[in-house]
Order: structure tokens, then C-alpha cells, then sequence
């Protein structure tokens, strides 16, 4: 009996055991082939590639934060809040000392001369002839006009030399030179204030503003080398400068920038690549209030005149700047070599902006100083400082005196 019942748990327990294996083997078999979806069962913890929260934001802001060469600018919104910058390094020692801009020009003049003596030399000699007849007349009118001189001060010119030709009879060469300075001086004008406005305001709430300097222009006319030259002129002439690196569009821009900044001195505030012009411009001004800087000075990104989108941004650049007080400067940058093309510039960018002085650069490489004459008429804004060379020193404040005797020699 005892025999009995252990043969029937043994034969229980073997059943069981194989029933189990068969399950088992069973459920392990069909696993593969379950077409449940492998998410239908929450998992209890994350997933290697899922993220548990919110994304981090990304590092570079997104293009809808961007605007785009071209694109449409964005309403006025991104300053008032924090602006995006990345931290100013600190400004070291200055490396350099700059030269006194007292004098400059008179430095320089063998270079303005070597470029620019064959206008006045050409004007001489043809005023020199015995008989000034019309063709005479005509080839001093084409020799002003090849000089980009312009039309309206070309002929402006010529009619007050015949006159006083005319008036004066006989000509020594003296007489010629002190009535062609004379002449020269006129019509590109002696009592304008050339002065770069450096004087700084106070605010509403009683904070002292620095003079705040926008630096403009179409593509490589020399923004960002004028910038870091006039920061080495306003250094000389006692003044504490901070840089804004508003040309957040060339790469290299902020850098060279920086560069010069290091030489004498001055802090560069700079932005986040590709980004905001505006807010890095805001945050400089800033930045100088909070330093009590003298002079706040800001490169931007070239742009062609042409491009509308681009021109809004520079508007923009110049509205959100005075969201802190007022911009005392627009320094408008012609390149000297791209002749009357400069004038057609100079019409646009004043109307965006309203330009308040022009820098003329590369008057070293080109023999048509006359643009002197036409962009002052044209915009009725004053040159108030010329470029003469590549090398740190090579801008001087515009003299009309020193820059008619280096003309007529
Ligand atoms: N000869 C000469 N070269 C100059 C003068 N001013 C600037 N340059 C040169 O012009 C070139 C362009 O100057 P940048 O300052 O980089 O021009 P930019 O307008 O900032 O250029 P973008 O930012 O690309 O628009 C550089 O090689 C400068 O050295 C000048 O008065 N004379």
C-alpha cells in the first residue's frame, strides 16, 4: 500500500515537472513571434536615448532666433529682456601707445600727395596756359570730373575759376596755386565741425551715458579696421573705449576686433556667432555705462545697400542702441577706390540710419580724392576722417587745409 502511494506521488510530481518544461518552452517559443507592439508594456525605467524631461536647450540659438542675411527683421523684441552675449574677457594692459592725432594729416601728407598730386598739378598746369580757351576749360572739367568730383561741384568750380581768372588778367603761377587753394577750400568747406562727436549725456534716471559710435558701411570698405584705428585715436586723445563686436556675421570680425582692442587696451564685448547684432550692440552700450567708459564704439556687419532685409537689421542695430540712450555718431565707411558707386551708398545708408560723418578709406591707392567734394555735397554730411595705409596709425582727422596743400603740392 505505502509502495503503492509513493509509485502515485512519484508519478504526480514527474507529470507536473513536464508539464511545466512544456509550458515554458512554449511561452519561450512564441516570444519572437508576439505581434504586440514592444511598447504596448510601460517600461519601468528610461531607455537608453530617451530623454526623462525637457531637451537642454541648444547651444547655438536656432534659426527662428537668427535672423538670416536677407530675411525680415524681427519685431524689436530680443532686448528687452536679457540680451545674448557670451561673457567680455577682460581687457589687458595696453601693448601700445598710439600716436597724437594732432598732426596726423601733416604725417601722412606725402602719402595723400603721392596719390592725389595729379589733380591739383593737373589743374594747374592747365590753368597755367597762355590762352584759356573753352577747350582748356573743358579738359579742367574733365580732369574734376575724372576725380570724382561730381557734377554739381565740378561745375560749381569751374564757374568761379573763369571768373576770377577772368577778373585777375595776367597769372603767375603763385597767384594760380593761392586762387586754386582758395577755390578747392570753398567748395569742400572750412568751418563744418569735423569733430568725432565723443561727448557722452546723461540718462533719465541720472546715469552717466557714454558718446556711443556706430560704424557702418558696405562690405570690406575698412568697418572694422577703421573701428580698431579710431579706438587708437580716441585712446590717444585720453578717452576710455568699449568695443562692440556687432559684425557677428564674418567670423573673424569679432577677433580682429578684439585684436585691436587688446593693443590699447579696450574691452570688446562680443556675441555669440551668428548672432544678434542688436543685442551685442545693446549689451556693449551697457557695458560701457557700467564701466563708465568715455566712448562706446560699435563695428557692424557690411551689407550692401541694396539688400532691404539687411538694412532693416542696421535700423534695428541703431533703435535698440537707443533703448539706453542716444547714438551721437554714425560713421558711414566709403571705400575712396569704388569711386561714385559711394555716392549711391552714402544716399541709402543715410536715409536708414542718418549718417552723421564719413570716413574715407584707401585715399593711399586711389587718385580720385574729388569724392571728398561730392559726398559732402550730396549728403550734406561731413568727412571727418580720411584713411591713408593698412597700419595702425594710417587715419587721420580731415583737414581741409593740409588735404588741398597735398593735393595742389
Ligand atoms: N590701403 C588701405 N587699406 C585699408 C584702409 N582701410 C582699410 N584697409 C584694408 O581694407 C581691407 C578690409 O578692411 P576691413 O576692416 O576688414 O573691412 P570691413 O569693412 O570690416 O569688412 P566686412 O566686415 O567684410 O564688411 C583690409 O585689408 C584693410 O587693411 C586704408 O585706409 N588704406
Amino acid at each position: 500500500m505505502e509502495i503503492l502511494l509513493l509509485a502515485v506521488v512519484l508519478a504526480v510530481v514527474a507529470i507536473g515537472a513536464i508539464s511545466g518544461l512544456v509550458i515554458t518552452r512554449t511561452r519561450s517559443s512564441r516570444a519572437p513571434t508576439d505581434d504586440r507592439p514592444a511598447t504596448a508594456a510601460p517600461p519601468a525605467e528610461p531607455q537608453v536615448g530617451e530623454d526623462s524631461g525637457e531637451p537642454a536647450p541648444p547651444l547655438r540659438r536656432t534659426v527662428e532666433d537668427v535672423e538670416l542675411p536677407g530675411a525680415p527683421p524681427a519685431p524689436d523684441t530680443t532686448v528687452e529682456g536679457e540680451p545674448e552675449t557670451v561673457a567680455p574677457p577682460e581687457p589687458g594692459p595696453p601693448t601700445e601707445t598710439p600716436e597724437p592725432t594732432v598732426g596726423r594729416l601733416i604725417r601722412l601728407r606725402t602719402r595723400l600727395a603721392r596719390s592725389q598730386n595729379a589733380l591739383g598739378q593737373g589743374l594747374l598746369t592747365l590753368l597755367s596756359r597762355d590762352r584759356l580757351d573753352e577747350d582748356t576749360w573743358e579738359e579742367i572739367e574733365d580732369t574734376l570730373l575724372t576725380a570724382d568730383v561730381g557734377v554739381g561741384p565740378t561745375t560749381e568750380l569751374v564757374e568761379r575759376l573763369r571768373e576770377r581768372v577772368r577778373v585777375l588778367g595776367t597769372r603767375t603761377p603763385d597767384e594760380l596755386r593761392a586762387l586754386l587753394r582758395e577755390e578747392l577750400l570753398a567748395i569742400i568747406g572750412t568751418d563744418t565741425d569735423r569733430s568725432v562727436r565723443t561727448e557722452g549725456g546723461v540718462s533719465a534716471e541720472g546715469e552717466e551715458l557714454p558718446a556711443v559710435v556706430l560704424v557702418v558701411g558696405v562690405n570690406g570698405t575698412g568697418k572694422t579696421t577703421t573701428t580698431g584705428k579710431l579706438a587708437r585715436v580716441l585712446v590717444a586723445d585720453g578717452n576710455s573705449v568699449v568695443l562692440g563686436a556687432a559684425d557677428t556675421f564674418r567670423a573673424a570680425a569679432a577677433d580682429q576686433l578684439q585684436t585691436w582692442g587688446e593693443r590699447v587696451g579696450a574691452r570688446t564685448v562680443r556675441g555669440p556667432e551668428a548672432g544678434d547684432p542688436a543685442s551685442v550692440a545693446f549689451d556693449a552700450v551697457r557695458e560701457g555705462i557700467a564701466e563708465g567708459a568715455d566712448v562706446v564704439l560699435i563695428d557692424t556687419a557690411g551689407r550692401l545697400h541694396t539688400k532691404t532685409g539687411l538694412m532693416d537689421e542696421l535700423g534695428k542695430v541703431k533703435r535698440v542702441v537707443e533703448k539706453q540712450g542716444p547714438v551721437g555718431e554714425v560713421l558711414l565707411v566709403l571705400d575712396a577706390t569704388t569711386g561714385q558707386n559711394g555716392l549711391i551708398q552714402a544716399r541709402v545708408f543715410a536715409e536708414v540710419v542718418n549718417v552723421t560723418g564719413i570716413v574715407l578709406t584707401k585715399l593711399d591707392g586711389t587718385a580720385r580724392g574729388g569724392i571728398v567734394m561730392a559726398v559732402q555735397r550730396e549728403l550734406g554730411v561731413p568727412v571727418k576722417l580720411i584713411g591713408l595705409g593698412e597700419g595702425p596709425d594710417d587715419l587721420a582727422p580731415f583737414e581741409p587745409e593740409a588735404f588741398v596743400d597735398a593735393l595742389i603740392g
